[in-house]
């Protein structure tokens, strides 16, 4: 069972190009998978997770083996030769439960029945030559569509390129935001602080069922996500707009300094699920369903943060099926839609108040290139730079301008994000 869910889930993001978390969670709704123990989804989990980290690895095998790409409609044979040979090349699962299975799943399916000799054929041969073929693959370069990778090396030039590409393979940590005593709950969780406060935990299991979670003491949040909002500094008793707060990571953050927080969203049931995280941990903020590019509030506020909607590649290493469902298309429109709600925003800030703008993109025109051009055409617009040594951050993640931009190799892996911290005269 736990490989029927894989393959759909493969299905879901690479054919039907649904995000992973929405396949995952629709997938208990559906009979097929409904009885499922929890240590089956999670394996299936694994195995789609690492098929995705390594799928360009995981192709260029198959490909090797097959006289002839499949055909366009043999898409759930597709899904199960990459279930198949992930197994083998990736997870140490024994050859003849990954092809034996394999090749069960597709004999039962009246899409894959015929394919049944070809996927034992292709999968013995993947099984067989796995070790010769890792040792010649230039995996940084296979593992990242090509597009995105050209896009990183004309970025950072090749050598970051590849230090992204091989952050994306492995399994990240659990980081946690702690609403207080950082250094206890650490002590507690048998985790780490990091010098700006988050905490993180090596062992994973249901977040829910670990200690603190029910009482409100933290949320999950990314260790660089956890850094926008503290460029925010001295916030305490403000009024602060959190612009495109939900689900309310960085909304927690403000509240949890003592500001009067103002979180808006333009998605009805994300700010639900910011409502009941507010709730959990005890935190009071107004919540406004809005569009932000319209939003027009009755005053202007001390600061404000806007955490833009984005192409989120800087998140591939926790949400691997973002590389294979964005496109070049998507990041130039979502850099038009953040230059429009970062000039609406500018209008709902105080003369001499503080905005932050972030993203969680590896893309300079959803970053740097926003900023610059905000500043090259807005005379009351400035920069206030980021000090790495104000919030204990490391050095690498400050442009030399004073702008965040954090890459998913740093500080032992974190979320690629970029923020600039704005003053508007
Ligand atoms: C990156 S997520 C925000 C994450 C959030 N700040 C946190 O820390 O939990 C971007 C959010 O922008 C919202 N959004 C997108 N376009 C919007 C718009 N025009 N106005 C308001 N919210 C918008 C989405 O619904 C989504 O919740």
């Amino acid at each position: 069972m736990a490989r029927r869910l894989a393959v759909f889930l493969l299905k879901s993001v690479l054919h039907d190009h649904q995000s992973f978390d929405e396949a995952f969670a629709g997938s208990s709704a559906r009979d097929a998978f409904a009885a499922m123990e929890s240590r089956d989804r999670a394996f299936a989990r694994a195995i789609a997770t690492i098929a995705l980290r390594r799928l360009g690895q995981v192709e260029d095998m198959l490909a090797r083996f097959l006289e002839k790409p499949l055909a366009a409609d043999a898409f759930e044979a597709r899904a199960i030769l990459i279930a198949g040979a992930t197994q083998l090349a990736f997870m140490d699962v024994a050859p003849h439960a990954a092809i034996g299975l394999a090749v069960e799943q597709a004999k039962a399916s009246r899409f894959s029945r015929h394919l049944g000799g070809l996927i034992n054929a292709v999968l013995r041969r993947v099984s067989e030559n796995k070790a010769a073929i890792l040792s010649e693959q230039d995996a940084a370069v296979l593992n990242t569509p090509a597009w995105l990778w050209e896009r990183w090396v004309a970025a950072y030039g090749e050598a970051t390129a590849r230090e992204i590409a091989g952050a994306h393979l492995e399994e990240p940590p659990l980081d946690l935001s702690v609403k207080a005593d950082a250094a206890e709950w650490a002590a507690k969780l048998e985790g780490e602080v990091l010098p700006w406060g988050s905490v993180r935990l090596s062992h994973k299991g249901r977040v829910e069922e670990i200690e603190g979670y029910a009482e409100g003491a933290w949320w999950v949040q990314d260790a660089a996500a956890g850094i926008p909002a503290l460029l925010l500094a001295d916030i305490a008793g403000g009024r602060v707009a959190d612009l495109c707060a939900a689900p309310g990571g960085k909304t927690a953050q403000l509240a949890a300094a003592g500001a009067q927080v103002t979180s808006v969203d333009i998605s009805a049931s994300r700010l639900r699920r910011l409502g009941e995280n507010a709730a959990r941990l005890g935190l009071s903020v107004e919540i406004v369903k809005a569009n932000v590019g319209e939003w027009q509030p009755k005053d202007r506020f001390d600061a404000i943060l806007l955490d833009a909607p984005c192409s989120a590649t800087g998140t591939i290493r926790r949400n691997p099926d973002i590389a294979y469902l964005k496109t070049a298309e998507d990041i130039a429109a979502l850099a038009r839609v953040q230059k429009r709600l970062l000039a609406h925003a500018l209008t709902l800030l105080a003369p001499g108040g503080t905005l932050v703008f972030a993203t969680c993109s590896l893309e300079p025109e959803e970053g740097e290139a926003q900023i610059a051009a905000l500043l090259a055409d807005r005379a009351d617009v400035r920069l206030l730079p980021i000090d790495a040594v104000e919030l204990n951050l490391p050095p690498e993640v400050v442009t030399p301008n004073g702008c965040l931009r954090t890459l998913p190799f740093h500080a032992g892996g974190m979320d690629g994000f970029f923020a600039a911290r704005l003053t508007r005269s």
